[in-house]
């Protein structure tokens, strides 16, 4: 798994119990789940809008800066939630060499 994701869930961890009036994580963690849910859907549309433009502009710059934004956010709620990248990377690494569409098929014939 990515180094930055392995430091940075490591400091959402932290951020669980600091100070809210110094740490925005911890200011999400304050306000409750349906907070930061509120938050990964905004950065969920600023995405999707980022990348219309991209595909517009051929700019990109824009959709980085807020996919970034949404990992972030999804992160935090992972963290809330008592999971970590890990348990992601976990899920994506079992999917390797399973086709999409092969995966489709079987859950439809379950
Ligand atoms: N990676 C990030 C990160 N990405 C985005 N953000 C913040 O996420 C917010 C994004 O919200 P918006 O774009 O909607 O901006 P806004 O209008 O200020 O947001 P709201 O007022 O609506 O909440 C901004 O305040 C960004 O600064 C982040 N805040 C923190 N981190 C990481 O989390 C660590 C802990 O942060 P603190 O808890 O603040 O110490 C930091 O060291 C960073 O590594």
């Amino acid at each position: 798994m990515s180094d930055v994701l392995e430091q940075l869930a490591e400091v959402l961890e932290q951020r669980k119990t600091a100070d809210p009036d110094t740490s925005y994580v911890a200011s999400l963690h304050a306000k409750g789940l349906n907070k930061i849910l509120e938050k990964v859907g905004e950065e969920c549309t600023e995405t999707l809008l980022a990348a219309k433009d991209a595909e517009q502009s051929g700019d990109t710059s824009e959709l980085v800066y807020e996919t970034a934004d949404l990992w972030f956010h999804t992160l935090v709620m992972l963290s809330r939630l008592g999971l970590g990248p890990r348990a992601i990377t976990e899920e994506l690494a079992r999917r390797f060499d399973l086709s999409g569409l092969e995966e489709k098929a079987a859950r439809k014939s379950q």
